[in-house]
């Protein structure tokens, strides 16, 4: 049995319904298939779930969303009316975007949560409905029935444990093709909690590791994952094979074409990811596996993400002092923040955040501890930061690939605020100004990808 994601551009019209519809035709192993809100259909299109966050924030602002919700309505109508499929299916939909707006909106993030999640939510039950027009023995699965349990933390649930033979027994003796929304689940108390953005594919992956699926394919707008962002790189080199850890590595770092929090499922349950194209489907795609077979490379890919800062702070004799790398820890486990990284020398540490989570006031108030409770001598906070990171697992036997980084990027005029290589050896990151990001990731693929190598 094969698990299928298919992402908002595939799903973004009828068009792309119908090729949807040819490819899980044209194998019998596709049971369970998870989809996405309709995406862009073109570049300067809106996304379903920005239509469904515009929605939620009007009506939390002013207590009426009656336009935007009608835009919303609007592109399930098309696809509905391309596809010329009866009315009943545009009711059910469109009494289910107009019941969002008569629940409760007190706690705003659930009320969101709830809404972004009719976007996907409603696109199975089209895409139910347009099988089933077809003659398919298909039906729309709800999550909350197949028992997909997360975490409560609106915007960011994370999957429970349970969840998975709770999945298992709902949907693996299931006779015809599952049409299972993505980007959502239920918390144990049934509340509705999505995934971060782009969650879908962390749908999928549950599914696929609950149903002990041969196969996860995730089916995309680009022919295979390339080593670098192809908005950045004119055909840049595809990858063909790619380890679970050198993808999740280039997905925290910003390949946003797989969710960094995907892969884990698959992982655990060592189900195979192929991410393929639905506009060319006979493209082989890239696979990810365990171990790859082609390790020739050094470097498999190039990303880099913005949104980053650094708190550094120097202290003479800090290697000597017991407990400082835990107190500075503390103070910020104290805060309600996360560390992504914490590079250091004998005599300083610096510690890298998302920026999103670090407002001013905690700004203030850890600059005051750190300053008072830890003595440091010098202490600085750096925003705008962007983290670029190389990955690969040949860089543990390949000798000088930090020389060439750093060569590519001083010739790119690209001042490195921070080098730091993961104990695991796969990746080197380095924390460059978010305006150099895009200069420091095209001279690193030059470096490694470029014409003469
Ligand atoms: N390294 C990369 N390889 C391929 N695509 C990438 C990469 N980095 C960023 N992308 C972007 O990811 C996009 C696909 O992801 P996404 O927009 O989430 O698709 P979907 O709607 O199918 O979920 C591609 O169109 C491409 O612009
Ligand atoms: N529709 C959701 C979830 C998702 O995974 O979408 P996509 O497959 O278009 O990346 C979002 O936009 O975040």
């Amino acid at each position: 049995m094969k698990v299928a994601k298919f992402g908002g551009t595939s799903m973004a019209s009828a068009a792309q319904f119908k090729k949807v519809y040819d490819i899980i035709k044209a194998d019998g192993d596709r049971k369970v298939i998870v989809v996405s809100a309709p995406g862009k259909r073109y570049k300067e299109d809106t996304k379903v779930t920005d239509l469904l966050i515009a929605v939620a924030d009007q009506f939390l602002a002013t207590g009426n969303a009656d336009e935007e919700l009608n835009r919303v309505i609007a592109r399930y109508q098309e696809i509905a009316d391309d596809l010329e499929l009866g009315p009943a299916v545009m009711e059910r939909i469109s009494g289910d975007l107009h019941a969002l707006l008569t629940q409760d909106a007190t706690d705003s993030a659930r009320f969101l949560d709830a809404v972004k999640a009719a976007g996907e939510d409603n696109s199975a039950k089209l895409f139910a409905a347009f099988l089933q027009s077809q003659g398919e023995d298909a039906h729309y699965v709800n999550p909350r029935k197949a028992g997909l349990l997360v975490s409560d933390e609106p915007a960011n649930a994370q999957v429970l444990p349970e969840a998975y033979e709770r999945l298992n027994a709902s949907l693996r003796g299931r006779s015809g093709i599952t049409i299972f929304p993505g980007f959502f689940g239920f918390s144990q108390e049934g509340v509705l909690v999505t995934f971060s953005r782009g969650g879908s594919d962390i749908t999928g992956s549950i599914l696929a590791a609950a149903v002990k699926a041969d196969l996860y394919e995730n089916f995309t707008d680009v022919d295979s994952v390339f080593s670098v962002n192809p908005n950045l790189v004119n055909n840049p080199k595809d990858i063909k094979e790619i380890t679970y850890r050198e993808m999740r590595e280039l997905s925290y770092a910003g390949f946003s074409v797989f969710h960094e929090d995907a892969l884990l499922p698959a992982y655990m349950g060592r189900i195979p990811v192929c991410i393929k194209n639905t506009n060319n489907p006979s493209a082989p795609g890239t696979m990810v596996t365990l171990e790859r077979h082609t390790v020739a490379e050094t470097v498999v890919g190039i990303a880099s993400d913005g949104g980053f800062c650094s708190i550094y702070m120097s202290k003479y004799l800090m290697n000597r002092e017991i407990g400082f790398g835990r107190r500075v820890l503390q103070i910020l486990e104290e805060e309600g923040l996360s560390y992504e990284h914490t590079p250091s020398g004998i005599d300083n540490i610096s510690v890298i955040l998302r920026d999103k989570n670090f407002d001013e006031e905690k700004e203030q108030r850890i600059t005051d501890r750190i300053k008072n409770e830890l003595q440091v001598d010098d202490f600085a906070i750096e925003r705008d930061l962007a983290l670029v990171m190389i990955v690969g697992e040949g860089m543990r036997r390949s000798v000088g690939v930090s020389a060439r980084a750093t060569a590519a990027l001083a010739r790119a005029d690209v001042n490195i605020e921070m080098i730091n290589q993961g104990s695991s050896e796969v990746s080197m990151m380095f924390g460059v100004k978010a305006y150099d990001a895009d200069r420091a990731v095209i001279a690193l693929y030059e470096e490694f990808f470029g014409e003469s190598k």
